[in-house]
């Protein structure tokens, strides 16, 4: 038996996303029937895989539309991968901008649901209630409706709640550039307790410094495929460079670089991932990485022909009990 893989917190191979892009309504309602009937398909994701040990920071870095918020989305459970296999050896808790509030809801509402669907009893929770209202500084607008708060009052709620839930792992997606620089530097005292403890946080952030100060890895993710995962400063020199030569781009020689990169990730299939997998050596994590493809099962529809043979049954059953009653 494979022992080596528990010591990681994450292990990701070939995590592929797939978002269909359909004209309108009704398109994306035929393909429930006739299978994937896209007008587009776009990969977001084109096959990553990766470890991540306990304690790494990881920074995840990459130009606008690069894919970093679905793989936060993907590792935290809010979208299924397409394809690919992920395993967590622990609890995950997300900081994000807007991260799964319910906006009708106080905010002392928030923080109970919260905590109930992270199994705390009301007890515990009525004793962790004044620490968490204390660290997100909402004051008496913690009984206002989210509804009703900034972008930047949200923020710290949101905050508060995942830092005091105390997950395994962490994802921190933008959500410390919101808000005042007071709470800014409160927030990025409790990230440095966190790591300090060794927890395992995911960092996405374009602020290069910030990730350069926090992280101790850092993934470069462009255009939904991995460029880099590897030692800080070695990838963010990297990734810094790559920056730099595509500001000095022309306008022109910019837009041919991204459509062209876009229109790669519209003519992406499986098979491909499969070849250049296949092309690689023969070590462990290249043959996980063509088995997770393997275990793709396909984009769910039923099939016409299905769909039709059960409704001519369900037709000759009328038919038949009909005649046998007339
Ligand atoms: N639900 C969706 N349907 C269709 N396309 C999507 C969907 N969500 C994301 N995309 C596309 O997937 C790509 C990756 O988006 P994502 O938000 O993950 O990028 P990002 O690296 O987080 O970008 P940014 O730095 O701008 O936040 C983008 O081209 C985006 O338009």
């Amino acid at each position: 038996m494979d022992n080596t893989k528990k010591q990681y917190m994450v292990s990701a191979r070939s995590i592929t996303k797939n978002f269909q892009l359909y004209a309108n309504q009704s398109e994306k309602l035929k393909s429930t029937f006739l299978g994937n009937t896209a007008d587009a398909n776009f990969w977001a994701l084109r096959g990553l895989s990766f470890d991540v040990e306990p304690g790494d920071v990881v920074g995840i870095v990459g130009t606008n539309g690069s894919g970093k918020s679905t793989l936060l989305n993907i590792l935290s459970g809010v979208i299924p991968q397409t394809s690919g296999t992920l395993e967590l050896n622990g609890s995950i808790g997300v900081v994000a901008i807007n991260e799964g509030l319910n906006w009708d809801l106080t905010g002392r509402e928030n923080i109970r649901l919260k905590q109930l669907m992270m199994g705390k009893t009301n007890k515990e929770i009525d004793e962790a209630m004044p620490d968490i209202i204390e660290f997100s500084e909402l004051g008496e607008f913690i009984d206002q409706p989210v509804k009703d708060y900034s972008n930047g009052m949200r923020a710290k709620l949101g905050f508060s709640i995942v830092t005091h839930n105390d997950p395994d792992i962490l994802i921190v997606d933008e959500a410390l550039s919101v808000g005042d620089s007071n709470f800014s530097n409160k927030a990025l005292s409790k990230i440095r307790e966190f790591i300090a403890e060794k927890k395992t946080i995911f960092f996405v952030s374009h602020d290069l410094e910030q990730v350069r100060e926090f992280t101790n890895k850092v993934m470069w993710i462009q255009y939904g495929e991995m460029r880099d995962f590897g030692p800080m400063k070695q990838v963010t020199d990297e990734y810094e460079t790559f920056v730099k030569d595509l500001n000095a781009m022309s306008d022109e020689e910019r837009d041919t670089f991204v459509s062209n990169q876009k229109h790669n990730q519209q003519i992406f299939t499986l098979a491909q991932l499969q070849d250049k997998l296949s092309l690689n050596g023969h070590n462990k994590e290249d043959v996980e990485a063509r088995t997770a493809i393997r275990s793709f099962q396909g984009f769910k529809a039923i099939p016409l022909y299905t769909a039709l043979t059960v409704l001519f049954g369900l037709m000759a059953l009328v038919v038949y009990n009909y005649l046998l009653k007339g």
